[in-house]
């Protein structure tokens, strides 16, 4: 049976479920027998088995405004399960590699099931919007209004977030030579890469207290990236993974002295703050409190879909850092798509969304 949250909290008890999955038609939002009632939201998540994907499903176990279809562990990766459970969802969230992402799309076609994909595969092509609502103005009603919805990559949303206002604003000109570090923790490579950490003692076993990669610069995230910055070249990307699970910093340096407008800090800070300042989720921290810190913990925000600014710099000298930290798995993944769920149904962006960074 499928249930609705009747306007008393009590549940509403509406459509057969039987032999599997089979939902009878119904509106979004609509009870069949209280008009006035919210129905729950029906959410698939695709790939729920999955790093992101559990993340999500935790996010989700305790609202009562969406309801879960789930596939048992036989059918997660049979097609004709996937396609009935994306038919009979009104939002699926795509929480796999790149190819199945894309087969779930094509399976999804005729249907009125509105995708948000965690994957790399739809991040910079025509028809998708591109799931940060907080980075340029219209972006969060862009997505409000889509039917298929990407979700950013982990490093890109940090890079972005520093990258966009300031490209668009003129303190660094497109064409400007970019370079982006970051290190993540080793949960931004999903089950396999957990495995290889955690697995001591057996094959496989990944004994590195740090290791740097995309060492051919082709790195997976670089097009959305240079896309949605706006940059005329894609910026020389340098990630690295470190022994620890979860949580990333992702920095853009700068040689102010380089840059046409010889910006000071403080210029760069003002155009992030304004174009922050009505983010519930992402903060721009003060330059005072920025200059007063000696290091930076990539886990602090773990958790919360939340993502911190700051502005790291020597004025003397001309020379500034700018350090996005999010949990990669909170706005870098499954908290950036509870969060875009949550615009496509309406209901309010912050919902099951921890705000609060942990004590
Ligand atoms: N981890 C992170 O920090 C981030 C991840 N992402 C992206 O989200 C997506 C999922 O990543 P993540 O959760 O880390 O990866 P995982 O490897 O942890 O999970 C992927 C899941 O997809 C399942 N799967 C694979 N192929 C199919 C298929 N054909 N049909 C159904 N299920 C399938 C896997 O099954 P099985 O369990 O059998 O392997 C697994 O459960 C990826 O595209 C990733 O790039 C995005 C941002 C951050
Ligand atoms: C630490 C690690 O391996 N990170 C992954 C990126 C995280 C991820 O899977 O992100 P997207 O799905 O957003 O591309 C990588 O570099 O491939």
């Amino acid at each position: 049976m499928a249930s609705c949250a009747g306007r008393n909290g009590e549940a509403c008890y509406s459509l057969n479920r039987e032999g599997g999955l089979q939902y009878g038609p119904r509106s979004l939002n609509h009870c069949h027998s209280d008009p006035e009632a919210v129905m729950a939201a029906r959410i698939f998540i695709d790939g729920e088995a999955g790093t992101t994907g559990l993340q999500i499903r935790e996010r989700l176990a305790a609202r009562r405004d969406v309801e879960l279809i789930s596939l048992d562990d036989a059918s997660r990766k049979d097609p004709k399960a996937r396609r009935d459970a994306l038919h009979a969802a009104d939002v699926a969230i795509l929480c796999l590699p790149d190819d199945a992402a894309r087969e779930a799309a094509a399976l999804a076609e005729g249907s009125e099931v509105k995708l948000i994909d965690a994957s790399t595969a739809h991040r910079t092509v025509d028809g998708w919007a591109y799931g940060f609502p907080e980075f340029r103005p219209g972006q969060r009603e862009a997505i409000a209004t889509a039917t298929r919805v990407s979700n950013p990559g982990c490093y890109p949303t940090g890079a972005i977030a520093i990258l966009a206002p300031l490209v668009t604003a003129g303190m660094i000109p497109a064409e400007f030579p970019v370079t982006v570090n970051a290190v993540s923790g080793y949960t931004g490579g999903g089950k396999s890469l957990i495995q290889r950490y955690e697995a001591e003692g057996q094959d496989g076993y990944k004994p590195d207290a740090y290791w740097s990669y995309g060492l051919t610069l082709q790195h997976k995230h670089v097009p959305e990236m240079t896309r949605w910055s706006a940059l005329a070249h894609p910026p020389i990307f340098q990630p690295a993974v470190a022994r620890y699970a979860q949580g990333m910093l992702v920095s853009v340096p700068l040689a102010l002295w380089a840059l046409p407008k010889k910006p000071v800090p403080a210029d760069l800070h003002a155009v992030l703050a304004e174009r922050y300042a009505d983010a519930r989720f992402v903060r721009v921290a003060p330059l005072g409190e920025a200059q007063g810190l000696k290091e930076l913990d990539p886990q602090a925000l773990n958790g919360t879909n939340l993502m911190e600014l700051f502005v790291f710099a020597d004025a003397a000298t001309g020379r500034a850092v700018l350090t996005a930290r999010l949990d990669n798995l909170g706005k870098g993944a499954s908290g950036a798509a509870v969060q875009n769920m949550n615009l496509l149904l309406g209901l309010p962006e912050d919902a099951g969304l921890e705000m609060q960074r942990a004590a």
